[in-house]
């Protein structure tokens, strides 16, 4: 592609020689090391580093062009100069990638807790639809039916473009972080349908404040196509205040849950059986998932399908044969009788749903297995102590990923923090896995050991047991279980 049409929707604040314009862009790169001959290199400054320290890398590795925000830069190829390195980034890859979102129905989805088990919901509902789907999001992204790992929730958005280039799908679901947000990985994606699922304590290491938090959030809604609609989850204070901004913006908003508005209709939830009743569209929605949490993320899923041209029935059918999403409420029984759930929940609102959850589902006794992951937001550690102490019967501190956090600074943070804010009902187990062990052993029938935290993940941490996720673990043990019952 020509570099003059490449760098038409950019704002440029240096003057670029015309005989530059008509020159050929091979490719484009955010990192230095993954430059080639032709390529241009966007100069971004990052979290960590600052991409205009690797100009010089990436002109060695064949670049170009190079675009940056840095002035007075003085290279052997044309500098281009910008307001916003990231933002431009986005723009670029659109064009470079041609647009890749037209012609698809873009659902983006965005909220602390739900966007995984929304996505996977959306995409059994369109399949079943007859409808290809692409995900991307925490678990991994499917593109054209086939399964990449992921390092983040939302990719940059030089990778959502190329992932969404090489896509032949109809509709595209994608969990937004508010990472993602804030740092223009959507830049250049619009969406049909924007969905906000809730907002609770999570991430303030990033953000400061749970008021920035949400307004990171609420960016999500700036990517609406003209014709697009705004789906939000209205039972929390955050979801209603969403709702004001986007109807004081004109913006349409399907208001989701059992609070009822001037334009919702109303909402039952039957928490007996699971079942969600529209009382004005007369129809009921079994959840196929145990938990309220579940019933709001089946109910988001309904509306925005239903909102797409789907037919209701359709959607309800397709619920029936949903097998749930891996790591989240993922139930196994124990030869003794006793419950495991390994759940991914890994802030207090996610956690105090999951242990409710089984109470409402009959737990006799509630063992919690959980930790802290290193490096991430502090703040919340004490919330989700307090939640597990208060309704579990015993809860075991463990090991969940240290990042870079030394062992012994983790084991210090759980005995403080047990110290303080934890009970009688506390103990600490330091092996992830003899934590799961002990547990299953005092199991009895009617039990719940409720593992919170990996999910789906791999271990980062090894351990006395060498399984790699708690799904092995749990496995293992409970295989012994039989050979000794
Ligand atoms: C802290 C953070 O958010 N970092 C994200 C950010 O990295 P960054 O751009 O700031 O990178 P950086 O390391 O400072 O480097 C700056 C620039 O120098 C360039 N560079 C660097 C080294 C080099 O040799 N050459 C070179 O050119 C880099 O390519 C980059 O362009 O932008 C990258 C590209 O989009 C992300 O992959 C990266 O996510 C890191 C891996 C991460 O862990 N992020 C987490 C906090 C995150 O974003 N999480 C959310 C989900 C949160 C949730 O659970 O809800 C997510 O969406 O994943
Ligand atoms: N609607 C909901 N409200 C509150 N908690 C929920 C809801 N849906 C799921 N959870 C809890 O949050 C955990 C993570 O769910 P899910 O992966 O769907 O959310 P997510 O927004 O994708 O999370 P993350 O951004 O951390 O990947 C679940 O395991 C469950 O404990």
């Amino acid at each position: 592609m020509k570099l003059k049409h490449l760098i038409s929707e950019l704002s440029i604040k240096n003057k670029i020689e015309e005989s530059f314009l008509d020159q050929t862009v091979r490719g484009i790169a955010e990192n230095s090391l993954l430059v080639e001959q032709g390529f241009v290199f966007i100069a971004v400054k990052g979290v960590v580093q600052d991409g205009h320290r690797y100009i010089q890398q990436a002109v060695e590795n064949g670049a170009s062009f190079i675009i940056g925000e840095q002035e007075g830069i003085d290279l052997p190829v044309p500098y281009i100069r910008v307001q916003d390195s990231r933002r431009a980034l986005g723009n670029i890859a659109k064009i470079f990638y041609r647009n890749p979102i037209k012609d698809k129905l873009m659902i983006g989805i965005t909220g602390t807790n739900g966007k995984t088990t929304t996505s996977y919901l959306l995409k059994h509902i369109f399949e079943s639809a007859g409808k290809s789907c692409a995900v991307l999001g925490t678990i991994q992204n499917i593109i054209n039916g086939e399964a990449f790992n992921t390092t983040n929730t939302t990719p940059s958005s030089l990778v959502v473009h190329q992932l969404l280039a090489e896509s032949d799908d109809e509709v595209v679901i994608m969990e937004v972080s508010s990472h993602g947000l804030v740092q223009h990985r959507i830049e250049g994606i619009d969406f049909d349908f924007c969905l906000f699922t809730n907002l609770h304590h999570e991430h303030l290491d990033y953000h400061g404040s749970l008021g920035s938090y949400f307004h990171a959030k609420a960016l999500l809604f700036n990517h609406l196509k003209p014709d697009g609609q705004a789906i939000v989850s209205t039972d929390t204070l955050w979801g209603t205040k969403l709702t004001d901004i986007l109807k004081s913006r004109g913006i349409p908003t399907l208001e989701v849950g059992e609070k009822k508005s001037s334009h919702s209709q109303q909402t039952i939830f039957h928490t007996g059986n699971s079942t969600i009743e529209l009382v004005e569209e007369a129809i009921l929605i079994p959840s196929p998932m145990a938990g309220i949490h579940n019933m709001y993320n089946t109910l988001m899923a309904y509306t925005t399908a239903k909102a797409s041209g789907l037919a209701a029935n359709g959607i309800v059918a397709s619920l029936a044969s949903f097998k749930g999403v891996a790591g989240r409420f993922e139930v196994y029984t124990l030869p003794n009788g006793a419950t495991v759930i390994i759940d991914y929940a890994h802030t207090p609102d996610a956690i105090l749903q999951v242990l409710s959850t089984a109470k409402q589902l009959g737990a006799k006794k509630i063992v919690h297995i959980f930790g802290f992951r290193g490096n991430r937001d502090l703040s919340k550690r004490k919330e989700m102590l307090l939640v597990s102490s208060d309704l579990s019967d015993q809860y075991i501190l463990t090991l969940d990923d240290l990042n870079s956090v030394p062992l012994e600074d983790m084991l210090g943070e759980l005995k403080n923090l047990n110290d303080i804010f934890g009970n009688e009902k506390g103990l600490i187990v330091s092996d992830r896995t003899l934590a799961i062990k002990l547990a299953l052993e005092y199991s009895e029938p009617d039990d719940y050991v409720i593992i919170t935290g990996k999910g789906h993940e791999t271990y980062q941490q090894h351990y006395r047991i060498p399984t790699r996720s708690d799904q092995e673990t749990v496995n293992y043990f409970s295989k012994a279980q039989t050979l000794i019952n």
